[in-house]
């Protein structure tokens, strides 16, 4: 279960947005992971900031030390010689301590925010990764690495040099605020009063900007998607001469991207402008009222000059409040986009209570029965494309799924392996819902190997185990099972041979080789070959062949294959059409019925023949 997971009534993708109390509330646990780092870091920002407040006090005293004007008392007793030196000590002490504590506060705020930003990003990934396949078919994935990379990243930075930065600030900017009034009231009021039409106009620039920061968002998943597209699709982007076209999308993307951060600086500088302005007319304001009183000798010269100090030492954390706001307002506008992932439901959900039936048929070594009860699907609300199904599969038969072009025989084994569940009527291996069998425990026991295989960089024992604890002998095994150990021994390095990133330096035979092998070696009751030998040649296809007529003994088998020849010698064929099953039978059977099968099957040789 993750942290960020929905909050109840939580903000969907349509729903007005959540308000900034909401959004903290989100994070309060992650924070809480790290309580002593975070107390410690909190109790460094109270020397920080009585350090920083009484420094212009003590440059005041000195001030009025060297006119002779009224000083604190001891400074009295001691000549001015040595009252200077005290002074110069004590500031020397007060610089000393605000040097450790800001760095060691620093260092620990900075490795809170990342320790969180991790935690954050692990948590991301873990629900990305267990979403439905719909999820990821509407979702493009440039979409996706902007939320888990920059989008996290805009989050740790507002722990990392915000959060508790501003809390740095109040206090400081409270410490200042209290010394000055101890000093001089009056001076101090008209500081204080300044402070107001400020913050006023700081929160105007930061809601602005914090609305254009969204756009920016947007815009740069936009522009990652698009990059990613163009890059997976290189060859095609080359083949058909799309270079230029592409370009020209991608430019008018980085325009919009360029002129939404455009925006983002505008308001930041309004906001560091204001500030600059605000700070220099404070310092204005100080020496005329602080003047008028000089001349009524109502202050001393050393009161004026911490006060000068006070008026830019007061706008300094102010601005430093409105940066990290500005970092607030990007952090905000992160958790946003993050929370919208995390509030992506789970269609596809593990079972309430695992199932044990399932894991004891499997330890009794059944040999797994399918069956279709009654199945509707459709990917879109009311758009069928399987249409009641009604058929059952039994232990140790080999069924051959065969039909034109988009009648329904991959969405079957999706439904199977439950990529998407049933719109209606349910699918039973076993006697048991596969909605009640946990997912891990499904796709050990159906295998499917699919026409295009995804490797991931790294080895070829890596590409067949996918991480999973298998020791090299069973590798090797399971190769010498499907008759691809000649193939991997081949290879340069032989199994521990690099593949890189989505195989590209094997060829779609070799990858669908390893395939196989990856399939085997977990040993599933139930196997599902979609068009799986279709990128074979004709030899290396032979001997996949007869290394899955060993492997398929005692196994349950689906097939999909549109060259028929293949399929001849399976024990049942269900031929669909539009989402229906139309035609079932043996391959003699269903020539002879003279329907859909015959005269696929007819045309099809009529084609080997010429
Ligand atoms: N992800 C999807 N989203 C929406 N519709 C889909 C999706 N995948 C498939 N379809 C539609 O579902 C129908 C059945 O597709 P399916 O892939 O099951 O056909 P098939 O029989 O395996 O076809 P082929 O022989 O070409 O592989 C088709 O009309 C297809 O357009």
């Amino acid at each position: 279960m993750t942290v960020l997971s929905p909050l109840p009534n939580a903000k969907t993708p349509q729903s007005p947005r959540e308000s900034d109390s909401r959004l903290i509330l989100r994070l309060v646990p992650y924070v809480r992971r790290h309580p002593r780092l975070l107390l410690i870091s909190m109790g460094l920002l109270i020397p920080l900031s009585i350090a920083g407040a009484i420094q212009p006090l003590i440059i005041g005293q000195a001030v009025s030390l060297l006119r002779q004007e009224s000083t604190w008392g001891f400074l009295k007793t001691i000549s001015i010689q040595e009252g200077i030196q005290f002074l110069s000590i004590l500031l020397l002490i007060t610089i000393i301590i605000r040097v450790i504590c800001a760095s060691c506060q620093g260092y620990l705020v900075q490795k809170i925010g990342q320790q969180i930003t991790a935690d954050i990003r692990k948590d991301l990934f873990t629900h990305v990764t267990s979403l439905g396949t719909s999820f990821f078919n509407r979702t493009p994935v440039g979409k996706l690495v902007t939320r888990l990379t920059s989008d996290v990243e805009a989050l740790g930075d507002v722990f990392s040099s915000g959060a508790i930065g501003v809390l740095s600030d109040a206090i400081y900017i409270l410490a200042i605020i209290i010394t000055m009034f101890t000093l001089h009231g009056k001076l101090a009021l008209m500081l204080l009063l300044m402070l107001i039409p400020v913050t006023g106009l700081i929160i105007y620039f930061q809601t602005e900007y914090r609305k254009a920061n969204y756009q920016v968002r947007e815009e740069l998943s936009q522009l990652n998607s698009m990059l990613q597209e163009n890059v997976s699709g290189i060859n095609v982007v080359q083949l058909f001469r799309r270079e230029h076209f592409n370009g020209e999308l991608f430019r008018t993307i980085n325009q919009r991207y360029r002129q939404a951060v455009d925006k983002t600086i505008f308001h930041d500088s309004a906001v560091s402008a204001t500030l600059e302005w605000i700070s220099l007319v404070a310092i204005a304001g100080v020496l005329w009222l602080g003047g008028i009183f000089i001349l009524d000798d109502a202050i001393t010269f050393g009161t004026l000059s911490a006060f000068i100090l006070y008026s830019q030492r007061l706008f300094n954390p102010l601005r430093q409040f409105a940066d990290k706001f500005t970092m607030f307002q990007a952090g905000f506008t992160a958790i946003e986009r993050i929370s919208e992932l995390m509030n992506e439901p789970i269609d596809i959900p593990e079972p309430e209570a695992k199932i044990t039936s399932f894991s004891t048929l499997r330890e009794q070594n059944t040999t797994g029965e399918i069956r279709f009860e009654n199945v509707w699907f459709g990917y879109k609300k009311d758009e069928y494309v399987l249409k009641d199904l009604d058929f059952t599969i039994h232990p140790g038969e080999k069924v051959a799924l065969v039909g034109p072009t988009g009648a329904g025989k991959s969405s079957i084994i999706r439904l199977l392996s439950r990529l998407y569940d049933p719109t209606q009527g349910r699918i039973l291996i076993d006697g048991v819902d596969i909605r009640d069998i946990s997912k891990t425990e499904l796709r050990q026991y159906v295998g499917v190997i699919l026409q295009e295989t995804f490797l991931f960089a790294g080895d070829v024992i890596r590409n067949i185990t996918l991480g999973e604890d298998y020791c090299l002998e069973r590798v090797q095994n399971a190769a010498k099972l499907t008759n691809v150990d000649a193939f991997i021994e081949e290879l340069p390095q032989g199994y521990q041979t690099e593949v890189r990133e989505r195989g590209t330096n094997l060829s779609g035979g070799q990858r669908q080789l390893l395939a196989f092998a990856r399939v085997a070696i977990r040993n599933p009751r139930v196997l599902v070959l979609d068009e799986a030998t279709s990128s074979l040649d004709v030899k290396t296809e032979a001997l996949i062949q007869q290394a899955l007529d060993n492997l398929l003994v005692n196994r349950t088998a689906i097939i999909i294959a549109h060259r028929l020849s293949t399929i001849r010698d399976v024990d049942r064929i269900l031929v669909l059409k539009q989402g229906e099953l139309i035609e079932s039978g043996n391959h003699e059977e269903l020539l002879k019925q003279n329907g859909l099968y015959s005269s696929l099957y007819k045309l099809q040789m009529m084609g080997y023949e010429e």
